[in-house]
């Protein structure tokens, strides 16, 4: 939008239409008769004036008739470029049948095709998210300075990036700036689950090669067609986009996704302490996964004590050593054991077999601190021989290879255990380690559950009763804890943030949640829980003299026990403090071409 639209100076065709073609500004059949009219738009538009229930009515019916998921992801993804506020009416409504679509399974489809249907996601010009690649190393700052998604001269600025590399998207590995569809659908999470204004969220692809072979010879490949660089160009050119983005952005809230595990471990530790960021995967995985074993703890607790646990993680990358660390952390804080006691309740496997420090293999830096050392020269490979070794109360996968907790593994797992806890937390959900219904049949309905891509539920045969899986994804996680640490305005996430979403998170399951055992809230209410993840990061963050927003020091400092302790009157006028910051789609002053009208004056 130009300026001189805004300030009401100039009305020209040109502007008109970016009026009527801004995915921010226009409303399509629900544009008033008014603005019709002060916007020259009648006749641009069939008489019929709409409103947004109605236009929500009939995009679910195109939607529903789509053969195929990534019908139905290419259909939202061209609303959401064409119609905001259609778009996340419908996401924000219908959560539970659109997450699928947005997020993971679907989106890994999608990535795995991006090159092949982006340009069928979005009109031409209007952007689906910021692409820097290796060449435009010279010209960083300008290009992130040029990036407008939305015409507006609105001095919106972005709160929160997501920046991956594409070097290891969801479970489905190098996809190279196909990866592009991570940040975006993590992005429409951020918006629907936790209220952030869709303008001010920037998705981020850096493009630094792909050693991807089939995307190397796809003539549809749309990113940089050379092999991956060597790190001693990769940290530099990170360090770039960082310095870049943070010179046009101070405020910005930096969330590294997907990048491969080696670099994931390094950026975090090289940025952690000096930038306000955190890395989805390692503590956006580590605390959504604690969170759901705190609640399957309680479950069996009168059949084992917390401290008696023994958790087996089959894939050691940066998923699972998040987690784990995450995990030693509850040991320690709720129950006083020392970190060595608490590291003895963990065991992880990658390829190699279990992780030794005798194994005769160079470990990677970041599997060195798990590696056992009372193993007594044993040395064991196979899935089945850990457990037969180990005798776990708990398994979790995330290995990305689909069904290998097989029949032989979830029996045992059963015969071992009253209640086993089995987590296979890989997506898509081709790569989850076993599907809710192996799990639930190869234990006798007995296994507490939790899944990365949610799977149906199930039901019992014997008693008809319908079981329903937890889904252990960090989408439960990150959008609050976003929202909390954009309000609060800490200069970095620090560990007791992390834990204190991931506590909150376990809290916020309701009476009849508890009752029927659920690990996870359900995903209809995902802004309530998000509201009280980010309440408990704003009271972390204040108690720890790092939130730098005045405003919430003053609401936060005066009643910090009680904050603290999250329960009480004045947490919960928090909660509802954080609820009303939520950007909602119906809200009519936030952006639509009446405001501009009457901004202008037409
Ligand atoms: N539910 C959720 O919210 C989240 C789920 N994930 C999922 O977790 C998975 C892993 O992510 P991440 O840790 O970053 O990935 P990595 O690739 O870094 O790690 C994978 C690990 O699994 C091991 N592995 C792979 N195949 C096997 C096998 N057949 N047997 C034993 N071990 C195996 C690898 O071993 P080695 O080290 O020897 O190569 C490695 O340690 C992905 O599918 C991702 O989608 C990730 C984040 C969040
Ligand atoms: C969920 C997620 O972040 C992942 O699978 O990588
Ligand atoms: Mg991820």
């Amino acid at each position: 939008m130009p300026d001189e639209l805004v300030n009401g100076k100039q009305k020209n065709i040109s502007s008109i239409e970016s009026i009527a073609r801004s995915p921010y500004l226009n409303k399509g059949t629900a544009t008033p008769s008014s603005t019709r009219n002060a916007l020259h738009l009648t006749g641009i538009l069939p008489p019929a004036v709409e409103t947004l229930e109605q236009q929500k009515k009939r995009a679910l019916v195109q939607f529903r008739a789509k053969s195929s998921c990534l019908e139905k992801y290419m259909f939202l993804a061209w609303l959401r470029n064409t119609n905001v506020r259609l778009f996340y009416r419908i996401v924000i409504d219908e959560l539970e049948e659109m997450a699928p679509i947005i997020y993971t399974p679907t989106v890994g489809t999608a990535c795995l095709e991006y090159s092949h249907i982006y340009p069928f996601l979005a009109p031409p010009g209007v952007p689906d998210g910021l692409y820097l690649s290796i060449n435009d190393l010279p010209n960083l700052t300008q290009i992130i300075k040029s990036y407008r998604p939305y015409p507006s001269s609105d001095s919106l600025t972005p709160q929160i990036a997501v920046i991956t590399d594409g070097s290891r998207i969801l479970g489905l590995g190098d996809l190279g700036v196909n990866g592009m569809g991570i940040p975006i659908g993590k992005l429409q999470l951020y918006v629907a689950g936790a209220g952030i204004d869709p303008r001010r969220t920037l998705p981020i692809t850096i493009d630094l090669g792909t050693n991807n072979e089939k995307n190397l010879n796809d003539e549809f490949y749309l990113g940089i067609r050379k092999k991956r660089v060597s790190d001693d160009e990769f940290y530099p050119f990170v360090d770039a986009v960082l310095k870049a983005l943070t010179s046009v952005y101070p405020n910005l809230l930096i969330q590294f996704e997907d990048f491969s595990s080696e670099h994931a471990f390094d950026l975090l530790a090289k940025y952690r302490d000096n930038l306000f960021c955190f890395n989805d995967d390692i503590q956006g995985t580590g605390a959504v996964i604690l969170s759901g074993f705190i609640n399957a703890v309680r479950l069996v607790e009168k059949d084992i004590h917390p401290t008696k646990h023994r958790i087996l993680f089959f894939g050691a990358g940066s998923a699972g050593v998040g987690v784990a660390k995450q995990l030693l952390e509850f040991f320690k804080i709720e129950h006083g054991m020392s970190e060595d006691d608490a590291k003895k309740l963990v065991w992880l496997v990658d390829t190699k077999g279990l992780v030794t420090c005798d194994r005769g293999d160079k470990l990677a830096k970041h599997k060195v601190y798990f590696a056992r050392s009372d193993n007594e020269g044993r040395q064991f490979k196979s899935l089945m021989d850990v457990i037969e070794y180990v005798k776990p109360t708990a398994l979790i996968g995330l290995c990305s290879t689909g069904g290998v907790f097989d029949e032989n593994i979830l029996k045992r797992m059963g015969e071992l255990n009253k209640n086993p806890i089995i987590f296979p937390l890989s997506n898509p959900m081709v790569n989850a380690e076993c599907t809710f219904e192996d799990a639930m049949r190869n234990t006798g309905n007995r296994v507490i559950f939790a899944s990365g891509t949610g799977f149906p539920p199930f039901v019992e045969q014997e008693t008809g009763k319908i079981r329903y899986p937890g889904q252990g994804n960090n989408m439960y996680i990150f959008p609050g804890l976003g929202l909390g640490a954009i309000l609060a305005r800490p200069d970095r996430i620090t560990d007791r943030q992390i834990y204190a979403s991931a506590s909150a998170l376990a809290e916020s399951l309701t009476t009849d949640e508890v009752e029927q055992n659920f690990l996870y809230p359900a995903i209809q209410r995902i802004r309530r829980v998000s509201a009280q993840v980010a309440a408990a990061v704003i009271v972390t963050s204040v108690d720890e003299g790092l939130a730098r927003n005045p405003e919430i020091n003053s609401l936060v400092k005066q009643n910090l026990p009680e904050c603290l302790s999250r329960s009480g009157e004045k947490w919960q006028k928090l909660v509802k403090y954080v609820e009303e910051k939520m950007w909602d789609p119906n809200n009519e002053k936030l952006f639509t071409c009446e405001t501009l009208v009457e901004k202008s004056k037409f």
